[in-house]
């Protein structure tokens, strides 16, 4: 069941096409991979859906309503979490007074714990004291606390060892087991596929492979041609 639907969507910037006509669907549930090589474009789609730049055309759905109209605000409130590229913690604030920064809504900070009980630990110190790591489970538990229907996590891995990855990784997939839609963009291909149930690659702009994870993952110069965009599936 789609949670998140992508129809058709052009994003533009500076006046050029840089997505052209993206069509995705996130379900319930699942995680949802976005591959593809740097400036393919994916990072400026993920913002189109967030609402942080405007679409040029297409529609985006969240379950029933249709939301590619909404401020930026609107649609976090409809249901979408962006973990944007960069995204940094209050670093002079504790972890817990950057928890409650973001509970607006009512969020449940003792669920964003359960899921990075390594916070807990670090519940009193400076934000800015957390490894690289550590931060960016705050900054992913800080995007729960609006109760996303849909989390949009874009390269979460950037600058850390891929064992912290790894340990973010396992941690998105519990939270689209427990029935979050999650939709990552991501360079540690393989990782990414490793916990992924649909798989997309784009490359110059353009979607060109939509399938199961599963079934990329076990063909690796299949995603290498994908990449370098020869290819088309
Ligand atoms: N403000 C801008 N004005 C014009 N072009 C831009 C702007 N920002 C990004 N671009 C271009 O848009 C293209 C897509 O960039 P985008 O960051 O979306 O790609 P990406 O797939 O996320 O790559 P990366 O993995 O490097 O983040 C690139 O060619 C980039 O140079």
């Amino acid at each position: 069941m789609s949670i998140l639907s992508i129809q058709d969507v052009w994003v533009e910037r500076s006046g050029l096409p840089i997505v052209r006509g993206a069509t995705v669907s996130v379900a319930k549930g699942q995680v949802t991979v976005l591959l593809g090589a740097n400036g393919a474009g994916k990072t400026t789609l993920l913002e189109g859906i967030s609402g942080a730049i405007p679409i040029a055309r297409g529609a985006i759905s969240l379950g029933s309503a249709r939301i590619e109209k909404l401020r930026a605000w609107r649609r976090a409130r409809a249901g979408l979490a962006h973990v944007e590229q960069n995204r940094t913690v209050f670093r002079d604030l504790s972890t817990a007074d950057n928890l409650w920064a973001a509970c607006r809504t009512g969020g449940n900070i003792d669920e964003v714990l359960e899921l990075f009980p390594e916070l807990r630990k670090q519940i009193s110190a400076p934000a800015g004291l957390l490894s690289g790591g550590e931060q960016q489970m705050l900054v992913v538990g800080r995007a729960l606390l609006g109760k996303p229907k849909v989390l949009l996590v874009d390269e979460m891995s950037l600058g850390l060892a891929p064992i912290v990855v790894e340990r973010l990784a396992r941690a998105l997939r519990q939270l689209a087991d427990s029935g979050v839609g999650v939709l990552l963009v991501e360079q540690f291909a393989s990782l990414a596929l490793g916990i992924a149930d649909r798989a997309y690659v784009m490359a110059k702009g353009e979607m060109v492979y939509a399938g199961d994870g599963s079934a990329l993952l076990a063909d690796e110069s299949l995603l290498r041609a994908l990449y370098l965009g020869d290819t088309r599936v």
